[in-house]
């Protein structure tokens, strides 16, 4: 389960996030609404474990995430977190085995070929293991980024707008890909998006604007 107690945040004085309260519970999913600037990208980041809120708390599970220091951060996103970025972040010239052995490299987890294989499969993707980043498909190079942000098995998987950039099949099954994902890893899904296409995909939303 996900909390956020008395969250605030701004990039200056000017406040940008405040929220007094939000529980997303295990098996439950998010959507994050709201137009270019409400700041999904930075609430996302935060929950992430990327950028310390000015005030507030978010625990995961009963962890408070800003009480450990930048090491355990470090380790404990890499156990517990998987991100899907708005960019996709992977190297072109690498193969697509390398770039998630490298993912494993970073995120301080065991490098496990065997894991690679498994997650890539269940993306449709076996078949791309030996295949350089730059010979796969725009769709094809999304799937391998939500491969490598599913290595780690996560409590909790963030995406940061994964539809921007699809047609409107696309955009639907990368949605039910991300909702099956999560469910089969038994991890908790939290989606930005100003995408009006799919904001009704989950029964959970935040809505920025309204703040
Ligand atoms: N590092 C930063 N320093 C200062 N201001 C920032 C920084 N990052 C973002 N902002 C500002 O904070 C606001 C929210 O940005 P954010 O990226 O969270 O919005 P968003 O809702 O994700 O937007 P989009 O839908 O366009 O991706 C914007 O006004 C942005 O200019």
């Amino acid at each position: 389960m996900i909390t956020i107690e008395n969250l605030n945040f701004g990039y200056s004085e000017k406040r940008l996030l405040s929220i007094s309260h939000m529980e997303i519970k295990e098996k439950q999913h998010l959507m994050i609404l709201g137009k270019s600037g409400s700041g999904k990208t930075t609430l996302l980041h935060i929950l992430g474990g990327l950028l310390k809120p000015v005030q507030g708390k978010v625990l995961i599970d009963g962890t408070d995430l800003y009480s450990l220091s930048g090491t355990e951060m470090d380790k404990y996103r890499g156990q517990n977190i998987g991100l899907v970025f708005q960019k996709a972040h992977l190297i072109s010239a690498l193969t697509v085995k390398d770039n998630l052995l490298l993912a494993q490299y970073f995120s301080g987890i065991p490098q496990d070929k065997g894991r690679i294989k498994e997650v890539l499969n269940t993306l449709n993707l076996g078949e791309k293991l030996n295949s350089k980043v730059r010979q796969l498909s725009q769709g094809e190079q999304q799937r391998v980024t939500i491969a490598r942000a599913l290595l780690n098995n996560p409590r909790v998987l963030l995406a940061d707008e994964p539809t921007a950039s699809l047609d409107d099949d696309n955009a639907d099954s990368v949605i039910q890909l991300l909702k099956e994902q999560a469910e089969n890893h038994n991890a908790s899904l939290i989606i930005a998006t100003h995408d009006q296409r799919v904001k009704d995909a989950f029964d959970l939303q935040l809505n920025l604007n309204e703040q």
